[in-house]
């Protein structure tokens, strides 16, 4: 099943995907595409791999088999990829969280760039994260936001020297422009004027936006969101739903959420895939609410409805 936006450019495609630890596989055979402007929650019970997969689409983690492709429009014009396999990156890196490292899982091979077919019928072009070269991995990589469940905010920095690390670590930007960003980014995530209190003074909700300002800073095509609704009250959790509605239609990033809370799944989803720890592979795909009205398969069924099974008429 499709997604039911009318977007027609891949984003992410995930090809044949085998993900293991050692002899462990966690899971395999995962063939899925996200499109650009999707919100696409990745779904299924505890333990089943939604964090593994997580640390695949950002690079942390190198797939046993398989691949995953990338098409990141402002960098594929800045980076020329479409025309040649060079990216001539320099040394941009790691976007939001400061905390994404290259895993650095070995060999590059071969070309780097695959063939997709896009949505839209026209052949396109796209970059095999562990295939293409260490440069074009890092302007990848500086490409996508992603926030921890935690926010990962260091304790002894105030908000604005936490959204200040990326922008002074990649940029060229001078203190005041960083400083004026800084707001800029928080502003964005409704914590104006909060630049100068420390991660301790603001509550659990308004770190996880100040994280969601860093993961911002370099303004990344896509964000990825670990368990964002963890350890909110329900009304926060709610306002952190409406927030990632906002900067899709604001910035139109792409939005990438491990989630098992069904009501964010209902009220963001706009895609997803949904994983079984019993197969070890994905069971169903598609815009979740399509999912709780049509799917077939009771394992889909029951989590969508919290285990009671689709009411009967
Ligand atoms: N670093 C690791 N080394 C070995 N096994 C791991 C590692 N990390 C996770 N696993 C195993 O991989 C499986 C999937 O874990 P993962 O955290 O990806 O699942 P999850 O769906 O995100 O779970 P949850 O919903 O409980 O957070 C689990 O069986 C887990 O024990």
């Amino acid at each position: 099943m499709e997604t039911s936006m009318a977007i027609h450019r891949h984003c992410i495609i995930v090809e044949n995907l085998t993900m293991a630890y050692g002899s462990s596989i966690i899971q395999q055979n995962l063939d899925f595409i996200v499109n650009q402007g999707d919100i696409f929650i990745i779904m299924g019970g505890s333990g089943c791999g939604k964090s593994t997969l997580l640390r695949h689409l950002v690079g942390l983690q190198k797939p046993s088999l398989g691949r995953i492709l990338y098409s990141v429009a402002g960098h594929n014009k800045e980076a020329g990829w479409g025309q040649s396999h060079d990216a001539g990156a320099g040394k941009t890196q790691n976007a939001g969280a400061g905390k994404i490292q290259n895993a650095g899982a070995g060999k590059t091979q071969n070309a780097g760039a695959g063939q997709s077919q896009k949505a839209d019928g026209k052949k396109g072009e796209s970059v095999s994260f562990w295939d293409t070269s260490p440069d074009n991995r890092r302007l990848l990589m500086k490409n996508m936001g992603i926030l921890y469940q935690s926010g990962a905010l260091w304790s002894s920095m105030t908000l604005a020297e936490n959204i200040s690390l990326p922008l002074e670590e990649y940029t060229n930007l001078g203190k005041s422009s960083i400083r004026e960003l800084a707001s800029l980014k928080l502003a964005l995530v409704g914590l104006a004027g909060f630049e100068d209190y420390y991660p301790s003074q603001i509550s659990g909700g308004m770190r996880k936006r100040a994280g969601l300002a860093r993961a911002l800073a370099l303004d990344p095509e896509i964000l990825f969101f670990d368990e964002p609704s963890a350890g909110l009250d329900p009304v926060s959790a709610r306002l952190l739903d409406d927030l990632i509605l906002e900067l899709r239609e604001s910035l139109g990033a792409t939005i990438v959420v491990v989630t098992h809370e069904l009501a964010s799944i209902f009220n963001i989803g706009t895609n997803s895939v949904f994983l079984d720890p019993v197969t070890k592979t994905m069971i169903a795909s598609g815009n979740p609410v399509d999912l709780l009205e049509t799917s077939d398969d009771e394992r889909v069924v029951k989590f969508l409805t919290r285990g009671e099974g689709r009411q009967k008429v």
